[in-house]
């Protein structure tokens, strides 16, 4: 086996464009790829596709190992990528030690924070695992899964505090379709990621209502301060440029794109369904659902006011009816 040995962890739509982004990519590497279930591990196996996510991608088996022990994978790893919904990937990481992730670069691709630790990934990495600050990264950005499988040209943001080890990870997923950006903003890239899927659940709460294009705007707008205050409050630094594509460009794409989990969620919403039903109706997790709860948390800490945030949660969670809770919304933005 040749190269570095780069871990997967998930076997969602997410999971499935980062397998393909590293098959197409060129350079010398093996992948561990774990699968939650047995079933979807053999089908895998059998004909190199997920049976149940982006199901056109083909799995390069000549250098993809197949395994359903996640800790197998951590283990045989340089690199692990986690790429589980965040509220299951302490379950995903069921078994794996502190041991397991002794000096692995961890990567993290999720968008979202644990539920009940309150936790972003980093922090959950840091203080569960051990990990060290210098060997966690983000992947931030505007990237559908859809469109990856679709080799549409994306661009991800690679965070970490060394930036070599930004790189490094960047360079094997890197592609003619896949730009790369590096940036040392852990903390901003995870919170914004996060942020903005409550507020693309928001946008999505608006258009189930009937609000057109003209107010969508207004919310995205107001979104965009909203991020900025929260993530400056939380580290201090009140120079990062939101306007760029992990912050700005990821809320634009989950606001406004046909394949976004979290805008068809708050839309279903909008329109009526229950939280349950909602669910239901997707095979696919909105992040934005839990964050919502998540992030009250953070805003008490801080002291931060997000109304846009906190309409949200009254919707979801206090069961205020939602023409009433965006009416009242509508009242604040400017
Ligand atoms: N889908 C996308 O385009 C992008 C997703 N992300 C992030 O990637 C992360 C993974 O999301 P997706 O791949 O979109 O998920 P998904 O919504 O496509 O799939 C759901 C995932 O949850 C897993 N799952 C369901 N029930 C489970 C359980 N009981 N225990 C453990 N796992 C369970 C499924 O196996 C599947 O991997 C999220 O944090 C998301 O925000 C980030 C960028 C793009
Ligand atoms: O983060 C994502 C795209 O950058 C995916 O989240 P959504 O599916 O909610 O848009």
């Amino acid at each position: 086996m040749q190269g570095k040995k780069i871990g997967i962890i998930g076997s969602g739509s997410w999971a499935t464009a980062m397998i393909k982004m590293l098959c197409e990519n060129d350079q010398d590497k093996h992948i561990f790829w774990w699968i939650r279930k047995e079933e979807d591990a053999e089908y895998i196996q059998q004909f190199k596709h997920n049976p149940t996510y982006l199901s056109g991608v083909s799995v390069d088996l000549s250098i993809t190992t197949i395994d359903t022990n996640a800790k197998n994978v951590v283990v045989n790893s340089d690199i692990v990528i986690l790429n589980t919904p965040a509220a299951y990937l302490k379950d995903a990481l069921r078994g794996v030690t502190k041991e397991d992730f002794k000096d692995k670069i961890v990567v993290s691709a999720i968008k979202g924070i644990i539920p009940k630790d309150n936790l972003i990934i980093g922090e959950f990495l840091e203080q569960h695992y051990a990990v060290d600050i210098e060997r966690i990264c983000v992947v931030g950005g505007p990237c559908h899964a859809e469109e990856v499988a679709l080799g549409k040209l994306s661009y991800l943001t690679f965070g970490c505090k060394n930036l070599d080890s930004a790189a490094l990870v960047a360079s094997f997923l890197s592609s003619r379709v896949i730009k790369t950006i590096l940036s040392e903003d852990i903390l901003g890239i995870e919170f914004g990621a996060v942020l903005k899927n409550i507020y693309a659940l928001a946008g999505g709460i608006c258009h189930g209502l009937g609000y057109g294009d003209n107010f969508q705007a207004v919310l995205v707008s107001n979104a965009i301060r909203e991020m900025r205050r929260f993530v400056a409050k939380v580290d201090g630094d009140t120079s990062r440029d939101v306007n760029t594509s992990a912050y700005l460009g990821d809320l634009l794409v989950t606001a406004y794109s046909q394949f976004s989990r979290n805008r068809t969620f708050g839309n279903m919403i909008g329109k009526g369904y229950s939280v349950q039903s909602a669910q239901l109706e997707m095979n696919m997790v909105a992040e934005g659902y839990y964050a919502s709860a998540c992030i009250q948390e953070y805003a008490e800490k801080y002291a931060v006011e997000l109304p846009i945030c906190d309409a949200v949660y009254q919707i979801l969670y206090q069961h205020q009816p939602a023409s009433k809770i965006i009416q009242a919304l509508s009242e604040k933005l400017t």
